[in-house]
């Protein structure tokens, strides 16, 4: 599939006649290209000799490597090929030289003694594209601006305090997407009502308001510029394994695509940004994130100035990072739910008997939900939304137990193998939330065995933000209905594969049935 990929933009070559039509400059052509390759190849294997000691991994072709190993989803692709090679093993994807990281021992060594070293990210083709050329938070090189970034990130925009300031808007989102479940009749697609809860929220916490329909008249919605956005970051791209191969993005409509997809994402923000600069503007209540960004970037006593391009770049990034991972946990969450009844009977019980008498669950009550607590981490155990978390790259040599890695090695961490390690789960592929109920593991990066949210000082900032929001909409579905498949669908017969992308989807929708529980009190 991959090889496929390789040779698409050569295969669709827009005008089929004009190659066949010369066949001597298409065999000039193509002895040019496998001379070239050939050279690459030799200069990339002796440079492998020449490296001492490589962690161990498969045997590789020449050229593309171990590329034709990964197959979809590679996440699990590579989860197969660790089990044979080990929890750190070495793969040469195109040219690129990269390790798998693929269990939680493994990770400790490397994060407890070189957590700066693998906290580089490498330079992808779409990536640098979306993020104003790397201008943000999520694909910006370590060093001093992505430090002051990471600190408005943490401090000025999803701080505790900035998190507990979106109540208001997350309860009300949470409302709406009841008042939807209330108002269909028969199956309701809860992949749909997710993406549309978590986009709302980002929108309004981030934007200041909501921009689901079209704007200013363009073609395209916020929520399909995004669906495309994401489509085009997780997609295969050449220039990303031989990066002196990316001007084939040219030919394959990749580059263009991506232009149509910015260009109109940075006409959005230009609006945006425009809107909040007008003084007539009525004032909120609370800043939101872009009122927090201007009024940082007009601040001189700020070391670090903040350019137009990482405003926006940091806008994407809460998009991008923020809106699929949310809504994919809440829909593989009510999917185990549905799967484990002994599990949907007793958080259904827990959120009742702690809500009892309540319209609404309210975020107040959320501490008091433990079995609900327990039911989510054992979801983000099982399916992390981003698997291989966010690639990174290691910024100069080092040395993992007798290993040499060296600089500008391209790592990913696979967090589901980590998940699924018989060394730190008992029966990992089983879900069991009770797992979690008498154990101090979480998610915040401190337990090694546990890290959707990612791991060392480029973990997530977003999680506080990313938990309560799904929480929340968790415990008020499972408050007000009682969840059941369409008739006909077996649990035996629910689809779980997962969709291939940036973010770890479920492939097919969710659809279920919703009966309402009778509302018997007179609270909210
Ligand atoms: C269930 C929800 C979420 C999950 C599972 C998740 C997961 C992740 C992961 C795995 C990474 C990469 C970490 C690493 O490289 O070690 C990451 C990075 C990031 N996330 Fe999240 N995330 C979630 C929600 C959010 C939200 C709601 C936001 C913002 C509104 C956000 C903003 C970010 C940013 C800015 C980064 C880049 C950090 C850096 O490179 O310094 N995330 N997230």
């Amino acid at each position: 599939m991959i090889i496929e990929s390789l040779l698409s933009p050569l295969l669709s070559c827009r005008d089929p006649t004009m190659m066949s039509s010369h066949p001597f400059l298409m065999l000039i052509f193509n002895v040019l290209l496998a001379s070239f390759m050939l050279l690459l190849t030799i200069k990339h294997v002796k440079q492998s000799l020449r490296a001492k000691r490589f962690p161990p991994g498969p045997w590789r072709l020449p050229l593309v490597g171990n590329l034709h190993q990964l197959m979809n989803p590679i996440h699990r692709s590579l989860l197969h090929l660790a089990k044979q090679h080990g929890p750190i093993m070495f793969l040469q994807l195109g040219s690129i030289p990269t390790i798998i990281i693929s269990s939680a021992d493994m990770l400790k060594e490397i994060f407890r003694k070189h957590d700066i070293v693998f906290s580089g990210r490498p330079v992808l083709y779409s990536a640098s594209k979306f993020s104003y050329n790397c201008s943000d938070i999520v694909f910006m090189p370590y060093g001093e601006i992505w430090r002051e970034m990471r600190k408005i990130a943490m401090t000025e925009l999803l701080s505790a305090k900035r998190v507990q300031s979106f109540q208001a808007v997350r309860e009300e989102e949470v409302c709406l997407m009841l008042d939807s479940v209330a108002r269909s009749s028969g199956s309701i697609n809860l992949s749909d009502l997710s993406m549309v809860l978590s986009n709302n929220v980002i929108c309004r916490v981030a934007l200041g308001r909501k921009y689901d329909g079209r704007f200013a008249g363009e073609n395209i919605g916020l929520s399909e510029l995004l669906r495309e956005a994401q489509e085009l970051l997780g997609g295969f791209c050449i220039a990303d394994f031989f990066p002196w191969m990316g001007w084939l993005c040219k030919f394959n409509g990749l580059e263009a695509r991506v232009e149509k997809i910015f260009t109109e994402l940075d006409k959005l923000y230009d609006k945006v940004i425009q809107e909040h600069l007008d003084p007539r503007r009525p004032k909120t209540q609370h800043e939101d994130f872009v009122d927090v960004l201007l009024r940082l970037q007009k601040d001189p006593s700020r070391e670090v100035a903040l350019s137009n391009d990482s405003i926006k770049g940091a806008l994407t990034d809460m998009f991008i990072a923020g809106t699929d991972t949310s809504s994919a946990t809440l829909v593989w969450t009510m999917t185990e739910l549905i799967r484990n009844p002994h599990a949907m009977r007793r958080v259904q019980e827990e959120v009742r008997s702690v809500c009892e008498g309540k319209k609404r669950v309210q975020e107040k009550d959320l501490p008091q939900l433990v079995y609900l607590k327990s039911v989510l981490k054992e979801s983000l155990r099982v399916h992390p939304p981003a698997p291989l978390l966010a690639p990174r790259e290691t910024m100069e040599d080092c040395k993992i137990g007798d290993y040499e890695i060296p600089a500008r090695t391209r790592v990913y961490i696979n967090a589901l193998a980590i998940s699924m390690d018989h060394k730190s789960w008992e029966n990992p592929s089983e879900f069991r939330p009770e797992r979690f109920l008498d154990s101090s593991i979480d998610f915040s990066g401190q337990h090694y065995e546990l890290i959707p949210f990612g791991v060392g000082r480029r973990g997530c900032p977003g999680m506080n933000f990313g938990v309560v929001l799904i929480e929340i909409a968790l415990a008020n579905l499972l408050h007000s209905y009682e969840w059941e498949l369409p008739h006909g669908v077996s649990r035996e017969d629910l689809d779980m594969q997962e969709a291939f992308g940036v973010t770890m989807h479920k492939k097919a929708p969710l659809w279920l049935v919703a009966s309402p529980v009778p509302y018997c009190g007179a609270g909210h």
